[in-house]
């Protein structure tokens, strides 16, 4: 006998503005039984803010959501966003124990605490199970920390889960591990699952139906996802057509202004203009990117070049090398939440240069990056917090741009960031290697790397570098190879 199909949740005709600025203009969005369904739209669109309506985090200004009769008093949906919300100073065993007693529950006992943790986290990482229970939250690294909010979440009993871009900082290996349990559970829990992400690739893999919410409103009501193509799907959220162009093959040969980087396995020489994607779990990439961004003084890695210390020994002097960083961590590491956007666009060149102030043909040359990655925003005044998810990680994409730097390190650069800014991005940090900034991009989206490096380093899921991938070896069977991820 089949399961019952049950309609969990139902939004109707949504209305929510902040000040003047409509956000949502009559929004419909219905979640059934059984069913992954992608929620999409490019930033800034509204889909955070119908989730946070949903969950109770703000009010309606209108409309009418409705809950299955199961649920209705208290809807069981567990939510984890794309910043982490673990409370650093409690285990991973204490955090995800915590939502159990807080839903009414007895106070759990730490025994009892262990077991429903260690259960949770054995779905999806059961290494991380295994070890790493009694550590802080705040010991964890943002990749830990995802996979234990998710596992937090799919221990909850909930009915629904709504997953916003859950897979950003998680490996090849790990996304198939989490699609997996997914999908099991909808299978035999009946439950709904709503998966927020701007990766296509496995929105294709994973989900049956999607929305499309397009300026607050519903373009695409649940439709199969088979019915629809890229371009469509494209289309419908308003962005502009993706042209297929054939990545040009660079083959930089200049030695001037090229860099050593040695490792514990083996050298390697980065050349001037050159785009080096890291790709693999975060324990190799880690160790580079802190040499890079000078807070790795007991990195195994260290740097050869005419003019460059083996190790910087701060930020400050990575800074003054000529070295920018956009972290993957914008929530803790990168974001200045008290700042205006304006203040938060030239943060970078305002510490290299030591002032205070914003100069006046400061503010145009920021609202024209503001303009260039269509970052929306109501004026460079406004704090970043009113901004949506992909337009904080692009305003800290667009600290760097115009800054002239010696070599840009990014770590998973596009969270959050929808398919037509990508695009934009890519180009930009394309004419940024043509005008000679060397970049090295950490991401653990394969196609990503592909699409944009013009050599990728693979590391292994204990962080050891693997090898050199040239352009004539770019395929994702030999990364997933490489990076030990091969499904
Ligand atoms: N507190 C707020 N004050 C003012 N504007 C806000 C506030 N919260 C959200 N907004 C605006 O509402 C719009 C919708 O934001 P929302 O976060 O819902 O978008 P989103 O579709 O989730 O985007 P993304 O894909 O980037 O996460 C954005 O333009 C954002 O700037």
């Amino acid at each position: 006998m089949s399961p019952p199909d049950i309609e969990l949740i139902s939004v109707k005709n949504l209305h929510k503005s902040f000040g003047v600025t409509k956000v949502l203009r009559g929004l419909n969005f219905t979640v059934r039984s059984g069913q992954i369904h992608a929620l999409l739209g490019g930033n800034g669109a509204g889909k955070s803010t119908m989730i946070r309506i949903i969950t109770g985090g703000i009010r309606k200004d209108d409309g009418e959501i409705t809950f299955s009769s199961s649920n209705a008093a208290e809807p069981k949906i567990a939510v984890v966003h794309q910043e982490l919300a673990l409370l650093p100073d409690l285990s991973v065993a204490e955090n995800i124990a915590l939502v159990h007693a807080a839903s009414g529950r007895s106070i759990v006992r730490p025994r009892q605490q262990a077991e429903i943790a260690h259960a949770a986290l054995s779905l999806i990482d059961p290494q991380l199970a295994a070890r790493d229970l009694h550590l802080k939250a705040s010991e964890l690294s943002m990749h830990e920390g995802q996979i234990v909010e998710i596992a937090r979440a799919l221990s909850t009993g909930a009915e629904v889960l709504l997953l916003d871009e859950p897979t950003a900082n998680l490996t090849a290996g790990e996304t198939e591990r989490l699609f997996l349990v997914l999908r099991r559970l909808v299978r035999e829990k009946n439950i709904g699952i709503v998966f927020v992400s701007h990766r296509m690739k496995e929105i294709r893999q994973l989900c049956d139906v999607c929305t499309i919410i397009r300026d607050g409103l519903t373009a695409v009501d649940a439709a199969p996802l088979s019915t629809l193509t890229d371009s469509e799907i494209v289309h419908q959220m308003g962005q502009p057509a993706h042209r297929d162009e054939q990545r040009k093959r660079r083959n930089i040969t200049t030695a001037e202004g090229s860099i050593m980087l040695k490792g514990p396995t083996g050298d390697v020489l980065v050349r001037k203009g050159q785009i080096l994607g890291l790709a693999g779990a975060p324990a190799g990439p880690s160790q580079l990117i802190a040499l890079l961004n000078g807070t790795g003084r007991a990195s195994r890695w260290s740097i050869a070049a005419e003019g460059w210390p083996s190790h910087p020994l701060s930020p400050r002097q990575a800074i003054d090398l000529g070295i920018g960083y956009v972290s993957g961590d914008r929530h803790t590491k990168g974001v200045l939440a008290q700042l205006p956007i304006v203040d938060n666009v030239l943060a970078s060149r305002r510490i290299r240069e030591r002032r205070y102030w914003v100069h006046g043909e400061e503010r145009n040359e920021c609202m024209e990056l503001v303009q260039r990655l269509k970052l929306k925003a109501g004026s460079i005044w406004d704090l970043p917090g009113t901004l949506s998810g992909g337009n904080q990680q692009k305003l800290l994409v667009a600290r760097w741009l115009a800054m002239p730097l010696k070599l840009v390190v990014f770590e998973e650069p596009t969270r959050g960031v929808d398919i037509g800014t990508k695009r934009d991005i890519y180009g930009l940090i394309r004419t940024m290697a043509e005008q000679g900034t060397t970049v090295v991009w950490w991401s653990t989206e394969n196609v990503e790397l592909l699409e944009l490096c013009d050599e990728i380093l693979a590391f292994d899921t204990e962080g050891h570098a693997k090898g050199l991938l040239p352009p004539d070896r770019f395929n994702e069977d030999a990364l997933a190879d490489l990076t030990g991820m091969a499904a």
